[in-house]
Parts: C-alpha cells; sequence; structure tokens
C-alpha cells in the first residue's frame, strides 16, 4: 500500500481551558475527498487548521508527502503552504479592490509567474468552474455563489496537492452550495488533488469518499454507503 498523503495522528490542541482536540487522526489519500463533520464547536476547524500547519498541535504529528509540518521551521511550512495547498473559506475572502480574473491569477502572481501567463491559467480556471462572465468585476459585483466559485478557481489554479475547504457552501443557498460542491469536488478529482472538506451539513458530506466525525475534539472514521 503507498504511503497517505497527509496523516496526522495522536493530535492534541487546547485553548486555554478548552480541549478542542484530544488526540485525533486523519489521513487522507492522493485525490481523496474527506468530510470532516461535527456539531459546532466539536473541533473541526482546529483539525483542518494543524493539518493545513496553520495551527500547531500542542502534542501529535502531522506528516505530509514524508515531511513533518510540526516539526519543519516557518518559512518551509508557509513556503508549502502556498505550494501544495490551496484554502477554501465560507466567505470567499476575495481581494475587494482587484477584478475575478486578477483574484485567480493571484497566487501565479506570488509565486512569480508572468501576468499575461497567470491570466490565461486564471481565465481557464473561470471557464472551469464555470464564472467566465465575472472576470471583470470587482467581487462585491457578484453573487455568494458566484464568488465561491472564484475562490475555489483562486484555490486550483497553483495545482495544489490539498484543496482545505472549511465550510465551503456555508453562506450559499442549497442550489448554489450543491453547484459550488460538485464543481469542487469534479474540479479537485481532474487535478488529482486531496481534499479536506469540513462541513456540518450531512448534504455536503455526501460529496465526499469517505467522512470523519469530531465530537469533542476526538476523530472517529465513518465508512460512507456506496
Ligand atoms: N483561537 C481560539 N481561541 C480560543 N478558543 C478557540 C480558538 N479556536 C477554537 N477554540 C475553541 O475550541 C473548540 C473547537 O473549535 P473549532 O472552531 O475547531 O470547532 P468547529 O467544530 O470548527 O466549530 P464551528 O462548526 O462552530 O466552526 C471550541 O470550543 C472553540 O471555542
Amino acid at each position: 500500500m503507498s504511503a497517505p498523503l497527509l496523516v496526522a495522528e495522536g493530535l492534541h490542541r487546547s485553548f486555554g481551558e478548552t480541549a478542542a482536540l484530544v488526540d485525533a487522526a486523519l489521513r487522507i489519500d492522493e485525490g481523496e475527498v474527506v468530510a470532516v463533520l461535527g456539531s459546532s464547536g466539536s473541533g473541526k476547524s482546529t483539525l483542518l487548521h494543524c493539518l493545513a500547519g496553520i495551527v500547531r498541535p500542542d502534542r501529535g504529528r502531522v506528516v505530509f508527502d514524508g515531511q513533518d509540518l510540526v516539526t519543519m521551521s516557518d518559512a518551509r511550512r508557509s513556503a508549502l503552504r502556498r505550494e501544495a495547498f490551496g484554502f477554501v473559506f465560507q466567505f470567499g475572502q476575495l481581494v475587494p479592490e482587484l477584478t475575478c480574473l486578477e483574484n485567480v491569477a493571484l497566487p501565479l502572481r506570488l509565486a512569480r509567474v508572468p501576468r499575461r501567463e497567470a491570466e490565461q491559467r486564471a481565465g481557464q480556471w473561470l471557464e472551469r468552474l464555470e464564472v467566465t462572465d465575472v472576470a471583470g468585476k470587482r467581487p462585491g459585483e457578484v453573487s455568494g455563489g458566484q464568488g465561491q466559485r472564484v475562490a475555489v478557481a483562486r484555490a486550483l489554479v497553483t495545482r495544489p496537492r490539498v484543496i482545505f475547504a472549511d465550510e465551503p457552501t456555508g453562506a450559499l443557498d442549497s442550489l448554489n452550495g450543491e453547484r459550488v460542491m460538485r464543481l469542487l469536488t469534479e474540479a479537485a478529482r481532474d487535478s488529482g488533488a486531496a481534499v479536506v472538506l469540513v462541513t456540518h451539513e450531512a448534504r455536503v458530506a455526501a460529496y465526499s469518499d469517505r467522512e470523519i466525525v469530531v465530537r469533542d475534539g476526538r476523530t472517529r472514521n465513518l465508512e460512507v454507503a456506496a
């Protein structure tokens, strides 16, 4: 069996008196879509932040492609996040001053890709996410569903190995939520990216290959019925 792409084991993380994670564990293989389910305050976001190297666990290991995120330097971890990970949050967090096309091109520009090439590749991702029509608009001028599809395009444009999505449809109605989930999972599968999807909605989790439930900071694996 090949080594998993991302493994977390024995994760503990407290905030003051609150134990957000208690011996949490998760593994995800190349190209797999894993949903992290649980009620509000159960520890889902803390788990995602530990997996993505945003929050450092008090104890435990997070190994991405053979590299331990917990012990590596901050500079190396930041570089890894930029190069290998993509992020989609509940509210797209697009840069309001830039057009949607420029938002999608931004991660490439930060990686020193020339403007013309970056915008050409960004345009292809807008097309893939079915939002070509908003290319020249600013985020304030587009709908919530369009904005989330632009955010997904921005997350995928660098061809990351893992997409971390924290309640990506949380601010959308069910029709737009379904559309974003379909496009996100299809695009991730086509580009071979794994997805860690935090949600409290079973309907959203249905797009995953496998589900993990977090309760009081502890993780439990669930087999998804076919
Ligand atoms: N930065 C922080 N400072 C203090 N407490 C925190 C912090 N982050 C998380 N917590 C606490 O840790 C626990 C787990 O929070 P977390 O955000 O991981 O849960 P969640 O399952 O993602 O919740 P939600 O679905 O409401 O977003 C909660 O009790 C929360 O209040």
